[in-house]
């Protein structure tokens, strides 16, 4: 065990300030909103090494992760286990949310009464019979009744964990967020979510959305906002440094934790949109041609208004013959009634 003073991340990464706060919160709820490659379960696992290595999880108590995908719930594992050690990680259960609802019936499935009331040797199928079988989607709503109607099961479940983490928490169900309110509302256990929401920007704001403001409201969790994008280029990187230094001046990294030179960044100035749409295409095809990028590897971003603002781009593009997909004419496709129609019919069949 060492003192919380002398915790710093394992093996020797650098966390963004907020990625750094949130693995070393020792009092309150957090809800974490990042975007992809922000290091959310970077951050989850470092969280557990301090959480485990400085006892603020203290022995014989353990933290409960809940994902949504097996591989997740085994990355997490994995990821833990190498930041603290066989050890220390096997407090750490990480499971999906089926895995840990599947574990409350067959620990606690006597609880289970009438109609609800299962044999030993239940089974998961396609239809519900009773007694016998249960279907998947009973399996979360079961474990909440069991919670809801049993004080041993309750407290068992929170004598257990300290500390529990939600990983993806933006696909949150209400199914599924009723089992975590029923398990840990109103205990001392405290709750860490993480997910990526569209909103993410604005989280630095306080602002969220759906399921994690839910979240924010019933639990008091203090909202927080990861900026970093761990699979950008390093000059991209310190680019989006400076807006955060703008935006949230004190979740900025030092420009110096970010280490290479790999990436570019230029502004290039256009007398009009016919020279700019020549230059960009002049520019993707020696990309595509000359230093082998593929097109597929190329995209442009334009602010609003892709129809209106692109037309000379794609008639640069149709004069080269460069092979391009239009996006928005690809999602506006796909909500037009016949297109849900198909996509309706192929996901039945
Ligand atoms: N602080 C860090 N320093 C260096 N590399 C990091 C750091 N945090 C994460 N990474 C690396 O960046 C990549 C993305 O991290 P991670 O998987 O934790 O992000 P994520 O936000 O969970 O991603 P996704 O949104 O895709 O699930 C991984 O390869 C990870 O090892």
């Amino acid at each position: 065990m060492i003192p919380i003073a002398r915790w710093a991340p394992s093996d020797g990464l650098v966390l963004e300030p907020n990625a750094l706060d949130a693995a070393k919160e020792t009092a309150r709820n957090l809800a974490l909103t990042a975007g992809p490659g922000a290091g959310k379960t970077e951050m989850l696992a470092q969280r557990a090494d301090f959480l485990l290595r400085t006892a603020t999880c203290r022995y014989p108590r353990r933290i409960l992760a809940i994902s949504f995908k097996i591989d997740a719930a085994q990355n997490l594992r994995a990821r833990v286990r190498r930041r603290c050690g066989a050890d220390l990680g096997a407090r750490l259960d990480s499971y999906t949310f089926h895995a840990f609802a599947k574990r409350l019936i067959d620990q606690f499935r006597p609880v289970l009464k009438g109609a609800n009331a299962l044999d030993p040797d239940y089974s998961i199928g396609q239809r519900r019979v009773q007694r016998t079988s249960i279907t998947f989607a009973d399996m979360v709503p079961l474990a909440q009744t069991i919670i809801e109607n049993s004080r041993i099961a309750r407290n068992a479940v929170r004598q257990t964990y300290s500390h529990v983490f939600l990983d993806e928490f933006q696909d949150c169900t209400a199914d599924q967020y009723a089992l975590i309110t029923a398990c840990f509302g109103g205990s001392t256990c405290l709750l860490t979510a993480v997910g990526d929401t569209k909103q993410s920007i604005m989280g630095w704001a306080g602002a969220l959305e759906g399921i994690f403001q839910t979240f924010a409201d019933d639990f008091t969790a203090h909202p927080l906002n990861l900026y970093q994008n761990f699979r950008s280029a390093p000059t991209l990187r310190r680019m989006q440094n400076a807006m955060v230094r703008v935006m949230d001046p004190l979740a900025a990294l030092d420009d110096a934790d970010i280490v290479g030179n790999e990436g570019s960044i230029a502004i290039l100035n256009f007398a009009d949109d016919e020279e700019e749409a020549e230059g960009i295409a002049a520019r993707v095809q020696q990309l595509a041609d000359n230093d082998g990028v593929s097109l597929s590897e190329i995209a442009i971003l334009v602010s609003k208004q892709q129809q209106l603002y692109c037309q000379k781009l794609i008639a640069a593009f149709d004069a080269c013959g460069i092979a391009y997909r239009e996006e928005d004419a690809t999602q506006n496709l796909a909500s037009e009634p016949a297109a849900r129609l198909i996509s309706a019919l192929t996901k039945s069949v």
